[in-house]
């Protein structure tokens, strides 16, 4: 009875992640949803601006410290091995529709693309990002990234074998191309008001900061020379700039659990 109440529960959070992520999208370019980034009544721009950079500052907490190793190891013995990722994606999902439900619009417009060919190129490029998230979270283990791995294992009495480390597809030409289709699909809009050039500004730093100070330093605990060697041969986010591109790597770390 319980692995059933676990798995709905996987099943559940998996679904608010899919909303979350969708209404994302709209979110972020003014597109199909009833509450935008650029949308709403406009508040006094310290007041807004406070507001925002505590909702994204919500989500960062959440997202950073559930993520780092001894807090899982903690939080294992509390919640239980099966249901810890999906519970790290149910709290990032809500932390989510929290920042689109409170948001604060600053629309004064700061560069705005008229020509049409050009704002569609751009918009292009916007959803481009997003398929490079969707892609990449497949080139890892989207189902095991999300929770549902551990769900179903644990309904079939199975042990879910620990992650493996990859560097096919876009692992081999940036380390973080999840990150790299986010701060893709941040930027790239026709019209960039302070609100979302303020979004894009402080994500990117997070991205930045919380990749290279958090999620490497336990990558490389993990995986040691195999995630050194990695990190001199495949640039950090932006593609083709390591004068090597052979990312050949030791193909024993790639069996390392990470
Ligand atoms: C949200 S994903 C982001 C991965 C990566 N930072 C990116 O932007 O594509 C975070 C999880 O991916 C794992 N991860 C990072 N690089 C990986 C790789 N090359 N192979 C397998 N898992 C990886 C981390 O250990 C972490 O559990």
């Amino acid at each position: 009875m319980k692995k059933i109440i676990i798995l709905i529960y996987g099943i559940l959070a998996y679904f608010i992640f899919l909303i979350a992520f969708l209404y994302a999208i709209g979110f972020v370019n003014n597109l199909w949803v009833p509450k935008s980034i650029d949308s709403g009544v406009e508040i006094d721009t310290l007041n807004a601006l406070l507001i925002n950079v505590g909702l994204l500052s919500v989500f960062a907490l959440q997202h950073s410290v559930m993520a780092r190793p001894a807090f899982k190891k903690w939080w294992f013995n509390i919640i239980g091995k099966a249901a810890e990722r999906s519970t790290y994606i149910l709290l990032s999902s809500l932390a989510l529709l929290l920042i689109y439900w409170q948001w604060q619009p600053m629309t004064t417009v700061l560069w705005s693309v008229d020509n049409a060919v050009l704002a569609s190129i751009i918009q292009g490029v916007f959803f481009m990002g997003w398929l490079i998230v969707l892609l990449s979270t497949f080139m890892i283990s989207h189902f095991e990234l999300f929770g549902l791995t551990q769900i179903v294992d644990n309904l079939k009495n199975k042990v879910t074998k620990e992650p493996s480390f990859k560097v096919n597809y876009f692992y081999g030409l940036v380390r973080h191309p999840i990150m790299l289709g986010f701060i893709i699909a941040f930027w790239a809009t026709p019209t960039m008001t302070i609100g979302h050039l303020l979004f894009a500004v402080v994500t990117t730093s997070y991205i930045l900061i919380a990749v290279k100070f958090l999620e490497e330093k336990d990558l490389k605990k993990a995986l040691g020379t195999t995630y050194t060697d990695y990190q001199k041969k495949v640039p950090m986010i932006i593609p083709f700039t390591k004068l090597s591109n052979n990312n050949t790597i030791d193909p024993q770390g790639l069996k390392s659990g990470i």
